[in-house]
């Protein structure tokens, strides 16, 4: 291998393990070698063997090289260029998988209209196809038709895609309905620190199910003589927790109240699907949720589920860190107030075309132009809340527009332990960005992006960010192992370049 090589890799093992959080000694005593040699390694020091980094890869569980097609994709970013013409959003990842698993509730077919083709999406139709649930793309590949079997079968489940996804979660209130003991594997997603899953059993006992943990796997037992009663007040206003909460009222043969639930968009999607399925909800849109369920539900149901707001959020962002006069179609403005009026505040110049309704006919849409701007940093802290607040999901774009504006804002993530952290990557391309705790980064702009090579943050939003970064930096940037971008986005590079991005997709060796 050539010097070069060797820095290369050295640098991809750096980050895979400054990412898992360990120090050179941690690394050396995995391998069972010195601080010293691993710090060699790093700098590029010391010839390696393939055998020696497929071996760190699997102390940093992290694949650092890989061979073959099927290995991790990268992307190579020529920053540096305007974006211009128009681009859509498409469906929402969030309402595709409670769709997806409120499927489950219904013995007849399913349609969902144009599902976005992402890694999540993928995961939960491996698992959905392995406990028996008959699932094709259909019409040129833009629309999913699902068909469940009249018994699941529950011990064929691939457990290995289960696990990627956190949505698995939302297989409870469905399934609770179906058996009177089941198991499902632990939820994954993304690596944001710890995510309680409390609120869901908390709810879901309501409904009679007990659920005890144990060796990565959901050991779940239902007592059918435990109905709701009075209301539920979940405990937190959760997104997933309101959905298996609203799966589970679904079927249940009575009136459920659901308090403190959360109004956000793919709660709305699946409030509007099981409309569809003859399930009254009322109160679509607040935070009492009253649901008329039905036992039995057995009919063909076609839905379109609607934009994602967040995707939207990438794509404004997009356009302001390139400085560029971009049309983004089909934005879920409702889903977008809050962010919409901060970047006002900031001195966006944008156009928005006329509401129009989203396919669902429940959603409105807008078109949005949005032009190059002198953005001043916001004068209060950016901060999510449950909708309708700022999106929790949206904050990380902040802080791409915050390092494109002039002066200093504070971004307070409070929500994940993990992901105000990843902002920080922003850093190797020029940004500056200081972590003030691990909830609070104070974002200095404006930003001279720099081109960099870098592993992709393990958390879908930062790495999309870094993403967008990158595409504003002059120069060939390298974005390495990006799944996890995939996992909520449907063919980003491809699609960016249609508007004038250069984004390149490549694979190891
Ligand atoms: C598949 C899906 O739809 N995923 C979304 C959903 O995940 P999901 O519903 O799974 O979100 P979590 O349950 O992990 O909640 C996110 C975090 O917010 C905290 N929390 C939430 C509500 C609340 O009232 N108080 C509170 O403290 C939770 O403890 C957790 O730390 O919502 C998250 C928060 O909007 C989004 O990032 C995810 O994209
Ligand atoms: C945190 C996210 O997703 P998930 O709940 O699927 O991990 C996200 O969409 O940013």
């Amino acid at each position: 291998m050539t010097d070069d090589y060797l820095v290369r890799i050295g640098q991809l093992i750096r980050d895979a393990r400054q990412h898992r959080g360990w120090s050179q000694a941690n690394l050396g005593q995995a391998l069972g070698t010195s601080q010293s040699a691993v710090n060699r390694i790093e700098r590029g020091h010391q010839n390696i063997s393939l055998d020696m980094i497929a071996r760190i890869g699997e102390a940093l569980d992290s694949e650092i090289v890989s061979l073959g097609y099927s290995g991790p994709m990268h992307l190579r970013v020529v920053g540096g260029r305007r974006l211009s013409g128009a681009i859509d959003v498409k469906t929402s990842k969030n309402a595709c998988v409670a769709l997806l698993c409120a499927s489950l509730l219904n013995s007849g077919r399913t349609v969902l209209r144009r599902v976005a083709r992402i890694e999540e999406v993928f995961r939960l139709l491996e698992v959905l196809n392995s406990v028996g649930v008959r699932t094709r793309w259909i019409n040129d590949g833009l629309d999913l038709e699902i068909v469940p079997p009249a018994e699941l079968d529950l011990d064929a489940m691939d457990q290995e895609a289960g696990r990627r996804t956190r949505s698995i979660i939302m297989f409870l209130g469905p399934l609770l309905h179906r058996m009177d003991r089941f198991r499902i594997p632990y939820a994954g997603g993304c690596d944001l620190g710890t995510r309680s899953v409390e609120p869901h059993m908390q709810a879901l006992r309501r409904f009679g199910l007990s659920v005890t943990a144990t060796d990565g796997v959901y050991h779940a037992v239902v007592d059918r003589s435990v109905t709701p009663g009075r209301p539920i007040t979940l405990t937190e206003r959760g997104d997933t927790v309101t959905e298996n909460a609203l799966l589970a009222a679904a079927r249940h043969d009575g009136t459920t109240v659901i308090r403190n639930a959360s109004s956000n968009y793919m709660v709305q999607d699946l409030c509007f699907f099981l409309e569809l399925l003859g399930v009254t909800v009322e109160g679509v849109g607040t935070t009492t949720l009253t649901v008329h369920g039905v036992p039995h539900i057995d009919v063909d149901v076609d839905y379109s589920p609607s934009e994602d707001p967040v995707e939207a959020m990438s794509l404004l962002t997009a356009a302001v860190v390139t400085g560029s006069e971009l049309t983004v179609r089909r934005v879920p403005a409702e889903f977008l107030d809050i962010e919409l009026a901060v970047l006002e505040e900031m001195g966006l110049d944008h156009d928005r075309s006329a509401e129009y309704a989203a396919d669902n006919g429940r959603t409105r849409l807008v078109d949005l132009t949005v032009r190059p701007s002198k953005l001043e940093a916001p004068i209060d802290k950016i901060h999510p809340m449950p909708f309708p607040g700022l999106n929790i999901d949206n904050v990380p774009f902040f802080a791409a527009i915050a390092a494109s504006a002039h002066g200093s804002t504070l971004i307070h993530d409070w929500v994940y332990d993990n992901r105000a952290i990843y902002l920080t990557d922003l850093n190797r391309l020029g940004g500056r960005l200081q972590l003030l705790d691990p909830h609070r980064v104070l974002v200095e702009g404006p930003t001279r992006w720099r081109a960099s090579e870098m592993m992709c943050p393990p958390a879908l939003r930062p790495a999309v960010v870094v993403l967008l970064a990158m595409m504003a930096a002059e120069g060939t940037s390298v974005l390495r192992n990006v799944y996890v971008i995939n996992r909520g986005y449907e063919d980003l590079a491809t699609r960016l370049n249609s508007v004038g991005a250069q984004i390149e997709i490549f694979r190891d060796i």
